[in-house]
């Protein structure tokens, strides 16, 4: 038989099938036959655009090109095939398996989050001219005058159709046409990545001679408005000392958006031959400029050296270094150097940050040291800008990128190290929706299949990477010192209990933070006020009957937010008016309770009427270049007292800030999760690490609280990293959590509570008939147990690490994850599955 491989004469007989990764929530790779044409083009990796279900059209990617046709289904034909050379690589693949696979999806969701929507395709519904229709008659007269027009393009879009007669609201028309099929709708599938296009215009080949152009500029004397043209094209041209500048030619907006220049003399010019109009595609990238005028050549000092040298040195033995450094020790010169040094051997880095807000200040440093072999790579880009760092890595032009979680997924074929810093971040976990993914340690394994190696660093890791590194998987490196004689902040512990029992307490805040913010005020230092809630207050509560505003669709009370007026729900988005009375009784009492940032902001104002406050958090962020303008105002002075939420808490690297206040630790503290004094830790050690960063500013930091003798508070005071681990690992073997379990979270959802629980207590007795009772938990409902209308029950699974077999443990819950789906009784049910939840 002739196959694909060995006969290329025969490749035109040949029937093939690609089995293809479709962006579905189903485990499976579907087969599609490959039209004849497509034989010797078709790659794997490639996108190619299918039908799929009853009129849905989607972009998949080939997994695998053979001869067998499937045996249970007619196999449909690939409709298009988008690329020649495969957009997604063998190792992208690969990857993508892995993460299906231990994160327990479809790869077809995985593939979902990792192709920036831009590389995927929409179709658009398309017109035209039915040539069979014959009922003229039975058209109107609006009708018969828009076949009319529409019968003179090949097709139009709606919107097209629209500005062909002058009028947009034509769509009802167009409906009657449908009906009437005196048209024909078509869908058109385009990709949605447009490259960005610059008009430029140069000097025809001929007036590259001097000669030339010598005696064109003489012709030129009688219409002085051409001779302008050619005169400032060769003041920003050099053609005379180089002729070859002449190819790269002038953007067409520099003649089309200068007034002193007639737009027809350069008409005129392009049509009597002496300028040629062509195009280019640029980079949406080009107006950042690199700023190469300071800091190229940082030196380490003896600390980070010695850091830097052990990093190398256990590199060799090691594919994991831990480097955990204390905030302000300079962690980020350290990754500088090594991704110099990576760079220089001919590899790849990525560099992952937690945040976009910490992306800003990162960037402009890397950006002096890597100039234009930098990408960026995160949400707040548009998708033409992420499929542009897409194709600048394939192309070898981006051999560093800088970004959030999902540059994981970004195509490297020649990784030398990934840099994941702030590793103890959450926001490196995905929680919704699927793959449910942890960018650590998806870069660890990445880095595996690369022969790469991986830094993680931090002033705080997660216990589980202190874990591994002490256990000695990891290697492990310590700063502990701050750069340049800069000390460790200075803490200071408020009594709220005291203050309120003394009225010294001014709304939300202590006498004592009060004073702390004037006197930074008046030594013209900065301040941050750090409180993890948005919006003005918790919520709002009836004093009369005890009404609290609740959301409609989830088992949560709203949010307060004064500025726009409004309760907000901060997990479905839902929002209210806020009621003049109360719903409950009709009472005007309706107070708020609790507070959030922007309360604290509004207060600020009080204490300091002409300080100027700013807030950062999910609210003040959303716009596109938020972040930078406020980190710029920031570092320009033009802000004394920062309000923010975590956002403001890690990595930032203010040189003015000399005090940072703490609210609410005692919420972070008592929170109910067995990560909560882990994070309290993290979160308070972080913020904290923002004061004092330059040897010149002692930094100082108020933490308010009820309860001063708290252990935790003692030991974030300590900067005793050590000791808060020490403590907790050892609660953590004996209530059996990670590090030393792996743990994988059901949650069963329905509409209806009670087929949520039934579900749920059925799943949880077909997991425990086979791993017994102290492996499953539950179920239970969580802390919000209505998200979304939807009733939720968790069902958490503790597999001992050293003890079971994971891969079986996962294939036999995916097993009986399917025996509820596919329950007569439980119709409509649905479970998600969170590996390694957190
Ligand atoms: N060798 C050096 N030479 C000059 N400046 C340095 C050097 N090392 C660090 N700095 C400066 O000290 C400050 C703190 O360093 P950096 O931001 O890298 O700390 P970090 O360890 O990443 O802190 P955090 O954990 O808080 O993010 C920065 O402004 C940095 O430019
Ligand atoms: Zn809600």
């Amino acid at each position: 038989m002739l196959t694909a491989e060995n006969d290329d004469f025969g490749l035109e007989e040949v029937t093939l099938f690609a089995d293809l990764i479709l962006p579905v929530p189903v485990r499976q790779l579907f087969t599609y036959r490959v039209p004849r044409v497509f034989n010797a083009a078709i790659k794997n990796g490639a996108r190619v655009v299918v039908p799929f279900g009853k009129n849905r059209v989607v972009t998949g990617v080939v997994a695998h090109i053979h001869t067998t046709p499937p045996s249970r289904y007619q196999a449909k034909y690939i409709g298009e095939l988008l690329d020649d050379e495969p957009l997604v690589t063998p190792y992208q693949i690969a990857l993508f398996n892995w993460i299906a696979d231990y994160y327990l999806c479809s790869v077809g969701e995985v593939l979902n989050v990792a192709l920036p929507s831009g590389l995927k395709i929409t179709s658009q519904s398309k017109i035209q001219y039915n040539p069979d229709f014959e009922y003229f008659d039975l058209l109107t007269e609006d009708e018969a005058a828009l076949l009319e027009e529409i019968k003179k393009y090949q097709s139009l879009t709606y919107e097209e159709v629209g500005k062909r007669v002058g009028d947009q609201n034509i769509n009802h028309v167009i409906k009657s046409l449908i009906g009437k099929r005196a048209v024909i709708l078509y869908e058109e599938v385009r990709e949605k990545y447009k490259p960005k296009i610059q008009k430029k215009v140069k000097l025809t080949g001929r007036y590259e001679t001097r000669e030339n152009l010598i005696e064109l500029i003489g012709q030129l004397d009688k219409t002085p408005k051409q001779q302008e043209v050619v005169m400032r094209y060769m003041s920003q041209v050099p053609i005379q000392n180089d002729p070859y500048a002449n190819r790269t030619g002038l953007e067409k907006s520099f003649f089309t958006q200068n007034e002193e220049i007639s737009d027809s003399a350069l008409s005129t010019l392009i049509k009597k031959g002496v300028f040629e109009e062509f195009e280019v595609t640029v980079s949406r990238f080009a107006e950042v400029k690199p700023d190469f005028t300071a800091g190229v050549n940082i030196k380490l000092t003896t600390a980070q050296q010695r850091a830097f040298d052990e990093i190398i040195h256990l590199f060799q033995e090691k594919d994991t270094v831990l480097l955990h450094g204390v905030t302000g020790s300079g962690k980020t010169e350290v990754y500088i150097h090594l991704a110099q040094q990576v760079l220089e051997s001919g590899s790849q880095v990525l560099f992952l940050l937690p945040e976009i807000a910490l992306t800003t200040q990162i960037v402009v440093r890397l950006k002096k040291v890597f100039g234009d072999k930098l990408g960026i790579y995160h949400s707040k880009f548009s998708d033409n800008e992420r499929v542009e760092v897409w194709k600048g890595v394939v192309s070898g032009q981006f051999q560093l990128v800088v970004g959030v979680r999902s540059a994981i997924f970004l195509p490297f074929d020649a990784l030398g190290l990934i840099i994941v810093d702030e590793e103890h971040e959450s926001s490196y976990k995905q929680y919704d929706p699927a793959p449910r993914y942890h960018a650590r340690d998806v870069s660890i394994v990445a880095a595996q299949h690369q022969q790469a190696k991986v830094l993680l660093g931090s002033a705080t890791p997660a216990l589980e990477s202190y874990y591994q590194a002490l256990k000695g998987r990891y290697g492990l490196v310590k700063l502990t010192e701050r750069f340049g004689k800069a000390s460790m902040p200075e803490f200071v512990l408020i009594d709220t209990k005291q203050e309120r029992k003394t009225k010294k307490m001014k709304y939300e805040f202590s006498s004592v933070l009060v004073e702390e913010l004037r006197e930074t005020l008046a030594r013209n230092e900065q301040s941050i006020i750090f409180q993890n809630r948005r919006g003005y207050s918790s919520y709002l509560q009836c004093e009369e009957c005890g009404w609290i505003g609740e959301c409609e669709n989830c088992a949560v009370s709203l949010t307060y937010h004064q500025k726009d007026a409004e309760l907000r729900c901060h997990y479905c988005g839902h929002k209210e008016e806020v009621p003049k009375f109360c719903p409950g009784c009709g009472s005007t009492k309706v107070r708020t309770v609790g507070f959030g940032t922007e309360k604290l902001e509004d207060q600020l104002k009080i204490f300091f009427p002409t300080a100027r406050v700013a807030r950062m958090d999910l609210d003040t962020t959303r716009a596109k270049n938020a972040y930078k303008e406020m980190i710029e105002d920031i570092e320009q002075g033009n802000v004394d007292i920062l309000v923010g939420t975590q956002m403001i808490s890690k990595g930032l690297d203010f040189e003015n800030v000399s005090m940072v206040g703490v609210f609410d630790a005692d919420r972070m503290i008592h929170f109910p999760d067995l990560r909560s004094t882990e994070r309290a830790f993290q979160l308070i050690t972080q913020v904290s690490g923002r004061a004092g960063r330059r040897a010149d500013r002692k930094g100082r930091v108020l933490i308010q609280t009820g309860n001063t003798n708290q252990k935790i508070l003692q030991k974030i005071i300590a900067n005793d990293y050590e000791g808060m681990y020490a403590e907790e690992i050892v609660e953590r073997e004996q209530f059996k959590y990670p590090p030393f379990t792996r743990l994988i979270k059901l949650t069963v959802r329905h509409l209806e509570q009670s087929v949520a629980r039934q579900g749920a207590e059925k799943l949880t007795h077909l997991l425990m008939e086979k791993m017994g009772e102290d492996r499953v938990l539950g179920p239970q409902p969580p802390l919000v147990e209505r998200i979304r209308n939807r009733f939720l029950f968790d069902i958490l699974i503790k597999l001992e690490r050293e003890k079971v077999n994971f891969k079986a443990a996962k294939t036999f819950i995916l097993e009986k994850v399917t025996d509820i789906l596919t329950d007569k009784t439980l119709k409509g049910a649905d479970v998600t599955i969170d590996v390694d939840c957190l």
